[in-house]
């Protein structure tokens, strides 16, 4: 039978014949608990337990990775109740959920908003944005010495205004505002969603993989509780996109005709087209516009977060960080400028080292749930050995086989990220040699971007973004640990990963840091 051939592939017991290690990798308290010992066990490559007994395959492997996201193009596909519940997320058929040639056509029409040249024009709202936060703190928020804040909550604020504004040119007002409807359901919609789900729920969802799109799209419908609050973020967007468009809609359709490539006036465009190939349908439309919302505003907003907590625990790195940054905004006030270019961010070497050591090491999504189209080998870089005690180097694999990629255990691989990957130490990237790894990811080679033709579309906005936001928070204020009490931070798997504080879930997933205004 299909999964016979994968039994000579060592991995950990299988916990369960029905859920195989499915439940188990939702239930962590860790993220990446589940991963990282594997890889010390097996080697980069193990095997896993799927539904009712089945076996499915779980990497890390440089080249395993790159055959399955880069060289296969659209044959391992998104498991069908992963892309089927990023379309409840969306609210209907958008970029995420779309699959093979429909896929494509969303994707072309879309890459043109995401070029470097269209990108760079969005870092003066990135930085009015984040200068906005910055006053908000100083003069609202920051009012006794020795402040917490949860600095998540407010990040997310300004990148929702920030995608408002880049995509929509719309105001959600969500840093102005304090009871911002959209902005308030957005911030708890994983927690509420898709952390730590009942086991028949889990398993009613997964056996989506199996089902007709017909019976899936009336499930989709169902009345449970995650499901219905998924549904109701999207009601609330759905107001908001009518109001949008029809505010918008006409100026755009202008903007589209005299060529201006920002995503509402491709959407829109598109939505007018004649041209199958080029055309959008109207919940296509709405979806896509759902979608980068959700996919563009937490994610970030997140990985600063991660990142100015591992700045507040390596107080040293911070004040090199903090110096780097003032000596470049000389440079730049005695060429007369106010605002820092593009260039001046990526020049930035300590500020980008910590970008990229925190994307590696802390992975906003952590797996991966693919399946293959059709027979196939996977190549591995590093063989592993058999049960029987044979080196295998590639693995042979029939249509239908589920795979899991475990992206954050590659980003902790020493072969890949030299040593001691357990440790967050962004110096480690002025000893790597890029050209000694095989080619994965969009951006430095790290998967947290995905990569190939499901990768984000959104890494460069985010990069930037990360860039001008935590250039101006980190010039103006000093972050460390809480004074207050001692907040334990899990990183917990909500689909997205989401911190949490140990003994305090009550307080949904906040990042709290003790902010101060350095003179
Ligand atoms: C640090 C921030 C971000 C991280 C770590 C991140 C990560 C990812 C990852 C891992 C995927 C692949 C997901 C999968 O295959 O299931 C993805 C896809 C996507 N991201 Fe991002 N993302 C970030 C920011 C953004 C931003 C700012 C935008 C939009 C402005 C965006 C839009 C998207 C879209 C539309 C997709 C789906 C692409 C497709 O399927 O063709 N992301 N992102």
């Amino acid at each position: 039978s299909r999964y016979r051939s994968l039994k000579h592939i060592r991995g950990p017991p299988v916990p369960s014949w029905v859920f195989g290690h499915e439940y188990m990798l939702t239930r962590q308290q860790e993220a990446g608990e589940f991963d990282f010992p594997c890889v010390k066990e097996y080697g980069l490559t193990w095997r896993i337990g799927g539904l009712l007994g089945g076996d499915q395959i779980m990497t890390a492997d440089p080249k395993a990775l790159q055959h399955i996201l880069h060289k296969s193009g659209y044959n391992y596909p998104k498991r069908r109740d992963v892309s089927k519940m990023s379309e409840v997320f969306s609210g209907g058929p958008g970029i995420t959920s779309a699959i093979g040639e429909v896929h494509q056509r969303q994707r072309k029409i879309m890459n043109p908003a995401f070029s470097a040249t269209q990108l760079r024009r969005f870092l003066p709202l990135f930085q009015e944005t984040g200068l906005k936060l910055c006053e908000k703190w100083e003069k609202e928020v920051i009012t006794v010495p020795n402040k917490t804040v949860y600095v998540n909550k407010w990040l997310a604020r300004t990148t929702l205004d920030i995608i408002g504004a880049a995509a929509f040119d719309y105001s959600y007002g969500a840093l102005d505002e304090k009871e911002n409807a959209l902005s308030k359901s957005y911030s708890t919609l994983f927690l509420d969603s898709t952390l730590y789900q009942s086991k028949l729920k889990l398993f009613y969802r997964i056996m989506w993989h199996y089902l007709p799109d017909w019976v899936i799209n009336i499930l989709m419908n169902a009345p449970t509780r995650e499901l219905k609050r998924v549904r109701s973020t999207s009601r609330l967007f759905r107001e908001v996109a009518g109001n949008l468009l029809r505010e918008k809609g006409s100026e755009a359709k202008e903007k589209a005709e005299e060529g201006y490539k920002d995503v509402l006036s491709i959407l829109v465009r598109a939505n007018a087209s004649e041209e199958p190939r080029s055309r959008l349908s109207d919940k296509e439309m709405k979806a896509q516009m759902q979608t980068l919302t959700l996919a563009g505003h937490e994610t970030t907003a997140s990985s600063v977060s991660w990142m100015l907590l591992e700045l507040a625990r390596h107080p040293e790195y911070q004040a090199r960080l903090r110096a780097e940054i003032r000596a470049r905004r000389e440079v730049m006030r005695a060429r007369g400028d106010i605002r820092f270019t593009v260039e001046d961010l990526d020049s930035l070497t300590l500020l980008n080292n910590a970008i990229k050591e925190t994307l590696r090491y802390h992975p906003i999504v952590l797996n991966l749930h693919r399946y293959a189209l059709k027979d196939d080998i996977i190549p591995l870089q590093e063989p592993i050995v058999s049960t029987t005690g044979e080196v295998v180097d590639a693995i042979p694999i029939k249509a239908g086989q589920w795979i899991k990629l475990s992206l954050c255990a590659y980003n902790r691989l020493p072969s890949v990220w030299g040593e001691n990957p357990d440790v967050w130490n962004p110096d480690r990237f002025f000893r790597i040699d890029p050209t000694k790894q095989t080619k994965l990811g969009v951006y430095a080679n790290l998967v947290s971007f995905s990569g190939g033709v499901r990768s984000c579309i959104g890494w460069r906005f985010a990069l930037i973004e990360m860039q001008a936001l935590a250039s101006e928070l980190l010039e103006k204020f000093e972050f460390s640990l809480p004074k207050d009490e001692v907040y334990d931070i899990q990183r917990l798997p909500a689909g997205m990963m989401i911190p949490l504080v140990r003994g305090k879930w009550h307080l949904g997933s906040v990042m709290p840091l003790c902010v101060t205004a350095v003179p």
